[in-house]
């Protein structure tokens, strides 16, 4: 990959010693090179942000096919409003450009901006791995003046206690001489050129004060919104995880209140719809289950690494983790009630990423659905217009057209992508009796399911919806 700004000065900002002024006008007129490690859902939009900012930003990403698209100016990123336009308009003027070998990257920018997957093992422990190469591709290639800024989402105490040695070690540098500070990104898929430009504030933490400073400039910049300066990396850490497990708790309680339904005889989400108009409660939706590689695994952040007790994030992980169970048992019983069991029946499932318009199926709740209904050996089918391919689900896959050709004896609203609004529900029949329709997210309009002539069942709906 040439340096397509070999040409112009290469200023740093850590410990600079110009005037703010200066310092600014380098960062916005490409003087100031930037590095982003991690061109994915999130990374994609954000160095497309910095590079309309500073106009110098190479992306590095391992994935070649990543790579490829966005130096022919295509944005692989489904689902985010003007980032195909973005990324086009900043390839084609110089502004962005990308390699698959993050030690270009490295030698590359004096801001080094690290967003990379910080998943969880299947033992539920936060998998650093690719951090940590990141961290040492980086280092191999920091010089003095230099800063890297975390923006992906890790446990506290990460950067101070694993990513600076790390550096410091690969570097043959001390903090004072590069900085280091946490900006984690608070962003949500589809929205998220909307988002990092300022739709709510901007946090910064540094590992130390100079760190904090620079990172504050650039964020300035990059966003409209507030840029939120607390005492430290940690904290800033803390912010965005408490952030996750403040939803996976609120989640879980509006699942466990859903559950409750046919027992208090109500409509669970019409009563947390009026509750919230209390200013002091927010209780959530409750729903099949909780997917994404966010909030689902946020929890485990601060569940493994640290001895203090946690029951009530443990606790909130298993009822979101029940829900697909739930789901499941629902059926059984809507079949075991006309004496059929769910091995003799045929089950469609709409929906199968974590949440609609994001093409994401980490933790997606009908992963758990299908592989629970097939080991009881129920035939499944799957429909979703984002997915290629459903290799990873115990099911066939339908297109869309495809489910008004076949006989189902239920079918289940996982995620309600909005193609499935085209859906001519009488047009879905069961071989004999009544089809059985459960809506996982109150996502469907309910008369035009019984005028139909099936059974409905909404999860948080326990009996019949009020006049
Ligand atoms: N997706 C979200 O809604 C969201 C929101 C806020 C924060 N985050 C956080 O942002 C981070 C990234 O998440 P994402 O959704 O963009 O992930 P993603 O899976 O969409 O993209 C990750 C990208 O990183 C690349 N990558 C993997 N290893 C690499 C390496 N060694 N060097 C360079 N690139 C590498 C992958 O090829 C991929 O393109 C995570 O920490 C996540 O928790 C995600
Ligand atoms: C704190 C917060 O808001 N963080 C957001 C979140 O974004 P996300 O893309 O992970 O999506 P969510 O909307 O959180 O959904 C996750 C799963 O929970 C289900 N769900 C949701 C709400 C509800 O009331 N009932 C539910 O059942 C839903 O169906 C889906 O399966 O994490 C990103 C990374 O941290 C953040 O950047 C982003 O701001």
């Amino acid at each position: 990959m040439t340096n397509h700004h070999s040409e112009t000065e290469r200023a740093s900002l850590y410990n600079s010693a110009q005037s703010v002024e200066s310092q600014i006008e380098a960062l916005r007129t490409g003087s100031v090179p930037v590095s982003v490690y991690g061109l994915g859902k999130m990374g994609l939009p954000l160095a497309a942000m910095y590079a309309k900012t500073t106009g110098n930003v190479l992306g590095a990403d391992i994935d070649s096919a990543v790579v490829e698209e966005l130096n022919e100016g295509h944005c692989h990123v489904k689902g985010e409003p003007e980032l195909p336009e973005l990324v086009a308009e900043l390839v084609s003027n110089g502004a962005l450009s990308a390699t698959t070998d993050p030690l270009e990257a490295a030698e590359y920018g004096t801001v080094h901006v690290v967003i990379v997957p910080t998943p969880i093992t299947a033992e539920h422990e936060p998998d650093l791995s690719i951090l940590d190469a990141v961290t040492d591709d980086i280092g191999s290639g920091l010089e003095t003046g230099d800063i890297v800024i975390i923006e992906c989402t890790v446990p506290p105490r990460t950067t101070a206690e694993r990513v600076r040695p790390a550096l410091e070690s690969a570097s043959g540098l001390s903090i004072g001489e590069f900085g280091l500070a946490v900006c984690p990104e608070r962003t949500s898929s589809g929205r998220a050129l909307r988002d990092i430009r300022g739709a709510y504030p901007k946090v910064v933490g540094g590992i130390d004060a100079e760190s904090a400073r620079v990172t504050e400039l650039v964020y300035g910049e990059l966003t409209d919104a507030d840029v939120l300066r607390v005492s430290d990396a940690t904290t800033a850490e803390a912010v965005k995880v408490f952030e996750g497990l403040y939803r996976d708790v609120n989640i879980a309680l509006a699942n466990e209140l859903a559950t409750m339904a046919e027992e208090l005889g109500i409509d669970v989400l019409e009563a947390i719809e009026v509750a919230n108009t209390q200013p002091y409660c927010d209780i959530h939706r409750p729903g099949p289950g909780v997917g994404g590689h966010c909030i689902p695994f946020y929890p485990y952040f601060v569940i493994a690494p640290f001895e203090t007790p946690t029951p009530l994030l443990e606790t909130a992980r298993a009822v979101n983790d029940s829900m697909p169970g739930f789901v499941v048992e629902k059926l059984g019983a809507e079949f075991e009630a006309e004496g059929m069991a769910l091995s003799d029946a045929s089950i469609l499932l709409l929906g199968l990423t974590y949440r609609p318009g994001v093409e994401e199926i980490r933790a997606s709740p009908s992963l758990a659905i299908a592989e629970q209904l097939s080991a009881q050996n129920a035939l499944v089918y799957g429909v979703d217009p984002m997915l290629e391919s459903v290799a990873e689900f115990d099911l066939q896959r339908l297109s869309l057209p495809e489910i008004e050709e076949r006989a189902f004896d239920a079918v289940v609203v996982v995620t309600p992508h909005e193609e499935f609004e085209s859906i001519q529900w009488d047009e879905l029949e069961r071989s004999s009796g009544q089809l059985f329709v459960l809506d996982g997210r109150d996502a469907l309009d309910a008369p035009a399911i019984t005028d139909a002539g099936h059974r409905l069942y909404t999860i948080g709906v326990g009996g019949d919806r009020g006049v």
